[in-house]
Protein backbone atom coordinates (compact mmCIF):
# COMPACT_ATOMS: atom_id res chain seq x y z
CA UNK A 1 0.00 0.00 0.00
CA UNK A 2 1.80 3.76 -0.74
CA UNK A 3 2.37 5.68 2.25
CA UNK A 4 -0.21 7.92 1.01
CA UNK A 5 -3.26 4.96 1.04
CA UNK A 6 -1.52 3.98 4.55
CA UNK A 7 -2.50 7.64 6.14
CA UNK A 8 -6.14 7.39 4.55
CA UNK A 9 -6.37 3.91 5.96
CA UNK A 10 -5.15 5.17 9.22
CA UNK A 11 -7.29 8.55 9.42
CA UNK A 12 -10.32 6.21 8.49
CA UNK A 13 -10.20 3.24 9.99
CA UNK A 14 -12.47 2.90 13.31
CA UNK A 15 -10.54 2.89 16.68
CA UNK A 16 -11.23 2.57 20.13
CA UNK A 17 -9.19 4.42 22.61
CA UNK A 18 -8.32 2.53 26.19
CA UNK A 19 -5.63 4.49 27.89
CA UNK A 20 -6.28 7.93 28.17
CA UNK A 21 -6.44 10.43 31.02
CA UNK A 22 -8.61 13.18 30.69
CA UNK A 23 -6.49 15.72 33.01
CA UNK A 24 -4.02 14.85 30.25
CA UNK A 25 -5.82 16.49 27.85
CA UNK A 26 -6.12 19.26 29.18
CA UNK A 27 -4.28 21.82 26.36
CA UNK A 28 -2.79 25.02 27.39
CA UNK A 29 -5.35 27.62 25.84
CA UNK A 30 -8.14 25.85 27.65
CA UNK A 31 -6.23 25.68 30.68
CA UNK A 32 -5.50 29.58 30.58
CA UNK A 33 -9.25 30.24 29.93
CA UNK A 34 -10.54 28.31 32.74
CA UNK A 35 -7.76 29.71 34.91
CA UNK A 36 -8.78 33.15 33.52
CA UNK A 37 -12.55 31.81 34.42
CA UNK A 38 -12.03 30.94 37.96
CA UNK A 39 -9.65 33.71 38.85
CA UNK A 40 -6.47 31.66 39.00
CA UNK A 41 -3.36 32.84 38.20
CA UNK A 42 -1.27 30.16 36.19
CA UNK A 43 2.79 30.45 36.79
CA UNK A 44 2.98 31.15 33.17
CA UNK A 45 2.61 34.20 31.30
CA UNK A 46 1.22 32.61 27.83
CA UNK A 47 -0.18 29.38 26.19
CA UNK A 48 3.07 29.87 24.16
CA UNK A 49 5.34 29.84 27.71
CA UNK A 50 3.66 27.22 29.03
CA UNK A 51 3.41 25.03 25.99
CA UNK A 52 7.25 25.52 26.05
CA UNK A 53 7.41 23.97 29.49
CA UNK A 54 6.14 20.63 28.17
CA UNK A 55 9.76 19.16 27.99
CA UNK A 56 10.39 16.37 29.80
CA UNK A 57 13.05 13.83 30.69
CA UNK A 58 10.97 10.98 32.71
CA UNK A 59 7.38 10.87 34.22
CA UNK A 60 8.09 11.97 37.15
CA UNK A 61 8.90 15.58 35.68
CA UNK A 62 5.78 14.75 33.57
CA UNK A 63 3.47 14.35 36.50
CA UNK A 64 4.59 17.84 38.23
CA UNK A 65 3.41 19.66 35.49
CA UNK A 66 0.10 17.45 35.19
CA UNK A 67 -0.73 17.51 38.67
CA UNK A 68 -0.15 21.79 38.71
CA UNK A 69 -2.41 22.20 35.57
CA UNK A 70 -4.80 20.05 37.08
CA UNK A 71 -5.46 22.21 39.96
CA UNK A 72 -7.50 24.85 37.66
CA UNK A 73 -10.15 22.86 37.08
CA UNK A 74 -12.89 23.62 39.85
CA UNK A 75 -16.23 23.02 38.91
CA UNK A 76 -18.17 20.93 37.02
CA UNK A 77 -18.39 23.18 34.05
CA UNK A 78 -14.52 22.84 34.03
CA UNK A 79 -14.54 19.14 33.28
CA UNK A 80 -17.46 19.53 31.05
CA UNK A 81 -15.32 21.69 28.73
CA UNK A 82 -12.13 19.61 29.21
CA UNK A 83 -14.08 16.44 27.97
CA UNK A 84 -16.11 18.10 25.70
CA UNK A 85 -12.66 19.30 23.87
CA UNK A 86 -11.45 15.62 23.84
CA UNK A 87 -14.04 14.10 22.62
CA UNK A 88 -14.38 16.64 19.67
CA UNK A 89 -10.73 15.05 19.02
CA UNK A 90 -12.04 11.78 19.09
CA UNK A 91 -14.54 12.28 16.80
CA UNK A 92 -12.35 14.16 14.16
CA UNK A 93 -9.80 11.12 14.28
CA UNK A 94 -12.41 8.15 14.10
CA UNK A 95 -12.55 7.10 17.31
CA UNK A 96 -15.71 5.33 17.97
CA UNK A 97 -15.04 4.41 21.66
CA UNK A 98 -13.36 5.52 24.03
CA UNK A 99 -12.65 4.14 27.55
CA UNK A 100 -11.34 7.52 29.98
CA UNK A 101 -9.12 7.46 32.64
CA UNK A 102 -9.55 9.96 35.83
CA UNK A 103 -7.83 10.34 38.60
CA UNK A 104 -10.81 11.57 41.63
CA UNK A 105 -7.80 12.01 44.23
CA UNK A 106 -6.22 14.49 41.88
CA UNK A 107 -9.53 16.96 42.56
CA UNK A 108 -10.51 15.41 46.04
CA UNK A 109 -7.43 16.19 47.87
CA UNK A 110 -7.94 19.76 46.96
CA UNK A 111 -11.04 20.20 48.27
CA UNK A 112 -12.89 20.08 44.54
CA UNK A 113 -15.90 17.21 45.59
CA UNK A 114 -16.11 14.30 44.21
CA UNK A 115 -19.57 14.82 42.28
CA UNK A 116 -18.00 18.20 40.24
CA UNK A 117 -15.90 15.57 38.61
CA UNK A 118 -17.55 13.36 37.64
CA UNK A 119 -21.22 15.25 36.82
CA UNK A 120 -18.61 17.20 33.97
CA UNK A 121 -17.01 14.17 32.38
CA UNK A 122 -20.12 12.33 32.31
CA UNK A 123 -22.81 14.99 30.54
CA UNK A 124 -19.75 15.40 28.35
CA UNK A 125 -19.90 11.75 27.01
CA UNK A 126 -23.63 11.90 26.88
CA UNK A 127 -23.70 14.79 24.76
CA UNK A 128 -20.31 13.18 22.36
CA UNK A 129 -22.58 10.12 22.13
CA UNK A 130 -25.82 11.84 21.21
CA UNK A 131 -23.83 14.49 18.75
CA UNK A 132 -20.99 12.12 17.37
CA UNK A 133 -22.05 8.62 18.58
CA UNK A 134 -19.61 8.02 20.34
CA UNK A 135 -19.54 5.26 22.97
CA UNK A 136 -17.86 5.40 26.46
CA UNK A 137 -16.52 4.04 29.60
CA UNK A 138 -15.38 5.59 32.43
CA UNK A 139 -12.32 4.22 34.74
CA UNK A 140 -11.36 5.92 37.85
CA UNK A 141 -7.47 5.62 38.46
CA UNK A 142 -5.68 5.20 41.97
CA UNK A 143 -2.30 7.31 42.73
CA UNK A 144 -0.05 4.64 43.51
CA UNK A 145 2.30 7.56 44.89
CA UNK A 146 -0.56 7.85 48.02
CA UNK A 147 -0.94 4.95 50.50
CA UNK A 148 -3.10 2.14 49.87
CA UNK A 149 -5.29 3.53 52.63
CA UNK A 150 -6.28 6.49 50.29
CA UNK A 151 -7.22 4.35 47.72
CA UNK A 152 -9.29 2.59 49.90
CA UNK A 153 -11.28 6.00 51.40
CA UNK A 154 -11.57 6.86 47.39
CA UNK A 155 -13.05 3.65 46.17
CA UNK A 156 -15.34 3.71 49.15
CA UNK A 157 -16.46 7.65 48.30
CA UNK A 158 -16.59 6.71 44.43
CA UNK A 159 -19.12 3.87 45.22
CA UNK A 160 -21.94 6.54 45.13
CA UNK A 161 -21.23 6.62 41.36
CA UNK A 162 -20.18 2.93 41.11
CA UNK A 163 -23.39 2.48 38.57
CA UNK A 164 -21.08 4.51 36.18
CA UNK A 165 -17.60 2.86 36.20
CA UNK A 166 -16.76 -0.37 34.86
CA UNK A 167 -12.95 -0.52 36.18
CA UNK A 168 -10.82 1.09 38.11
CA UNK A 169 -6.82 1.59 37.53
CA UNK A 170 -3.45 2.54 39.29
CA UNK A 171 -1.27 5.54 37.65
CA UNK A 172 1.14 7.90 38.77
CA UNK A 173 4.72 7.18 39.76
CA UNK A 174 5.32 4.16 38.76
CA UNK A 175 8.93 3.49 40.73
CA UNK A 176 8.76 2.71 44.35
CA UNK A 177 5.51 1.95 44.26
CA UNK A 178 4.76 -1.53 42.50
CA UNK A 179 1.64 -3.29 42.55
CA UNK A 180 1.86 -5.21 45.34
CA UNK A 181 1.35 -1.71 47.32
CA UNK A 182 -2.50 -1.92 46.62
CA UNK A 183 -3.23 -5.60 46.18
CA UNK A 184 -6.09 -5.13 49.17
CA UNK A 185 -7.65 -2.00 47.44
CA UNK A 186 -7.52 -3.89 44.29
CA UNK A 187 -9.32 -7.17 46.01
CA UNK A 188 -12.04 -4.64 47.19
CA UNK A 189 -12.80 -3.19 44.08
CA UNK A 190 -12.86 -7.50 42.34
CA UNK A 191 -15.39 -8.20 44.84
CA UNK A 192 -17.96 -5.21 44.27
CA UNK A 193 -18.15 -6.35 40.90
CA UNK A 194 -15.40 -4.15 38.87
CA UNK A 195 -12.51 -5.21 36.58
CA UNK A 196 -9.57 -4.01 36.74
CA UNK A 197 -6.07 -2.09 35.15
CA UNK A 198 -2.68 -0.98 36.25
CA UNK A 199 -0.09 1.22 34.64
CA UNK A 200 2.79 -1.37 34.37
CA UNK A 201 6.22 -1.64 32.75
CA UNK A 202 6.17 1.49 31.80
CA UNK A 203 9.32 2.99 33.62
CA UNK A 204 8.90 -0.14 35.93
CA UNK A 205 10.35 -3.64 35.18
CA UNK A 206 8.90 -6.62 33.50
CA UNK A 207 7.93 -7.58 37.18
CA UNK A 208 5.32 -5.10 37.64
CA UNK A 209 3.46 -6.51 34.46
CA UNK A 210 3.84 -9.96 36.18
CA UNK A 211 2.33 -8.81 39.72
CA UNK A 212 -0.16 -6.79 38.25
CA UNK A 213 -1.85 -9.79 36.37
CA UNK A 214 -1.05 -12.37 39.05
CA UNK A 215 -1.99 -10.18 42.64
CA UNK A 216 -4.15 -6.86 41.07
CA UNK A 217 -6.00 -9.79 38.83
CA UNK A 218 -6.03 -6.97 35.87
CA UNK A 219 -8.10 -7.04 32.60
CA UNK A 220 -5.81 -5.13 30.80
CA UNK A 221 -2.02 -3.49 31.32
CA UNK A 222 -1.34 -0.12 31.07
CA UNK A 223 1.54 0.56 28.84
CA UNK A 224 3.31 -2.55 29.52
CA UNK A 225 6.20 -2.06 27.42
CA UNK A 226 9.15 -2.93 29.50
CA UNK A 227 7.52 -6.88 28.72
CA UNK A 228 9.99 -7.04 26.06
CA UNK A 229 12.80 -7.38 28.47
CA UNK A 230 11.47 -10.64 29.59
CA UNK A 231 10.88 -13.51 27.04
CA UNK A 232 8.67 -15.18 29.02
CA UNK A 233 6.65 -12.65 29.73
CA UNK A 234 5.63 -12.06 26.02
CA UNK A 235 4.78 -15.77 26.02
CA UNK A 236 2.77 -15.48 28.83
CA UNK A 237 0.97 -12.04 27.91
CA UNK A 238 -0.07 -14.19 24.11
CA UNK A 239 -1.01 -16.94 25.46
CA UNK A 240 -3.73 -15.17 28.12
CA UNK A 241 -4.10 -12.87 25.67
CA UNK A 242 -3.64 -9.95 28.06
CA UNK A 243 -4.18 -6.84 26.42
CA UNK A 244 -1.42 -3.85 26.54
CA UNK A 245 -2.13 -0.51 26.28
CA UNK A 246 0.26 1.12 24.07
CA UNK A 247 1.52 4.62 24.29
CA UNK A 248 4.14 5.29 21.60
CA UNK A 249 4.07 9.21 21.97
CA UNK A 250 4.29 9.30 25.57
CA UNK A 251 6.89 6.59 25.11
CA UNK A 252 8.75 9.22 23.46
CA UNK A 253 8.06 12.30 25.37
CA UNK A 254 8.77 10.42 28.70
CA UNK A 255 11.91 9.12 27.21
CA UNK A 256 10.94 5.50 27.74
CA UNK A 257 12.43 5.06 24.50
CA UNK A 258 14.62 7.42 23.31
CA UNK A 259 13.80 7.10 19.08
CA UNK A 260 10.59 5.57 17.61
CA UNK A 261 12.46 3.50 15.70
CA UNK A 262 13.64 1.98 18.98
CA UNK A 263 9.82 1.23 20.31
CA UNK A 264 8.88 -2.11 20.72
CA UNK A 265 5.49 -1.69 19.46
CA UNK A 266 5.65 -4.29 16.05
CA UNK A 267 7.48 -6.96 18.24
CA UNK A 268 4.88 -6.88 20.40
CA UNK A 269 2.27 -7.36 17.19
CA UNK A 270 4.71 -9.76 16.04
CA UNK A 271 4.79 -11.67 19.16
CA UNK A 272 0.96 -12.08 18.57
CA UNK A 273 0.37 -9.92 22.08
CA UNK A 274 -2.96 -7.64 21.89
CA UNK A 275 -1.36 -4.33 21.67
CA UNK A 276 -3.32 -0.99 20.70
CA UNK A 277 -2.28 2.16 20.54
CA UNK A 278 -3.46 5.45 22.86
CA UNK A 279 -2.73 8.64 23.45
CA UNK A 280 -2.22 8.48 26.69
CA UNK A 281 -2.13 12.32 27.80
CA UNK A 282 -2.19 13.86 24.22
CA UNK A 283 -2.11 17.88 25.15
CA UNK A 284 1.45 17.10 26.56
CA UNK A 285 2.35 14.51 23.97
CA UNK A 286 1.99 15.91 20.97
CA UNK A 287 -0.82 14.19 20.13
CA UNK A 288 -4.18 12.24 19.61
CA UNK A 289 -5.18 9.10 18.99
CA UNK A 290 -4.12 9.31 14.83
CA UNK A 291 -0.84 11.08 15.44
CA UNK A 292 -0.03 8.38 17.40
CA UNK A 293 -0.65 5.60 14.81
CA UNK A 294 0.92 7.93 12.04
CA UNK A 295 4.08 8.16 14.31
CA UNK A 296 4.77 4.25 14.70
CA UNK A 297 3.59 3.84 11.16
CA UNK A 298 6.16 5.92 10.06
CA UNK A 299 9.07 4.81 12.59
CA UNK A 300 8.34 1.28 12.12
CA UNK A 301 7.43 0.79 9.01
CA UNK A 302 3.88 -0.50 9.63
CA UNK A 303 2.00 -3.29 7.05
CA UNK A 304 -1.46 -2.73 6.05
CA UNK A 305 -2.18 -5.97 7.94
CA UNK A 306 -0.78 -4.23 10.80
CA UNK A 307 -2.56 -1.23 11.08
CA UNK A 308 -6.00 -2.90 10.51
CA UNK A 309 -4.68 -5.48 13.70
CA UNK A 310 -3.91 -2.58 15.89
CA UNK A 311 -7.57 -1.24 14.94
CA UNK A 312 -9.17 -4.46 15.78
CA UNK A 313 -7.03 -5.07 18.78
CA UNK A 314 -8.52 -1.69 20.24
CA UNK A 315 -12.48 -3.26 20.21
CA UNK A 316 -11.00 -7.11 21.25
CA UNK A 317 -9.74 -5.20 24.02
CA UNK A 318 -12.51 -2.92 24.94
CA UNK A 319 -15.15 -3.42 27.58
CA UNK A 320 -17.66 -3.19 24.84
CA UNK A 321 -20.46 -5.56 25.00
CA UNK A 322 -19.72 -8.48 22.92
CA UNK A 323 -21.99 -7.76 20.00
CA UNK A 324 -20.59 -4.14 19.62
CA UNK A 325 -17.33 -5.68 19.92
CA UNK A 326 -18.22 -7.37 16.67
CA UNK A 327 -19.99 -4.91 14.88
CA UNK A 328 -16.50 -2.76 14.55
CA UNK A 329 -15.20 -5.67 13.74
CA UNK A 330 -17.13 -6.24 11.41
CA UNK A 331 -16.67 -2.88 9.88
CA UNK A 332 -12.23 -3.06 10.08
CA UNK A 333 -12.49 -6.55 8.18
CA UNK A 334 -13.87 -4.65 4.84
CA UNK A 335 -10.91 -2.56 5.27
CA UNK A 336 -8.75 -5.59 4.70
CA UNK A 337 -10.61 -6.32 1.47
N1 LIG B 1 1.86 7.04 33.72
C1 LIG B 1 1.55 7.09 35.01
N2 LIG B 1 0.68 7.96 35.50
C2 LIG B 1 0.09 8.83 34.66
C3 LIG B 1 0.36 8.80 33.33
C4 LIG B 1 1.28 7.85 32.83
O1 LIG B 1 1.56 7.74 31.64
N3 LIG B 1 -0.38 9.77 32.75
C5 LIG B 1 -1.09 10.35 33.74
N4 LIG B 1 -0.82 9.79 34.90
ZN1 LIG C 1 -1.16 6.59 31.39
Amino acid sequence: MTPRKQTELINKIPKAELHVHIEGTFEPELMFTIAERNDIRLKYKSVDELHAAYQFNNLQEFLDLYYAGAYVLLYERDFYDLTKAYLKKCYEDKVVHTEIFFDPQTHTQRGVPFENVINGILQACIDARNEWGITYRLIPNFLRHLSEEDAIKTFKESLQFGELFTAYGLDSSEKGHPPAKFEKVFEMVRAEGFLTVAHAGEEGPAQNVWDAINMLKVARIDHGVRSIDDPELLNELARIKMPLTVCPLSNLKLKVVNDMVDHPLKKLLDHNIVATVNSDDPAYFGGYMNANFHAVNEALDLTKEDIVKLAANSFTASFLADEEKQKWLDEIAKFLA
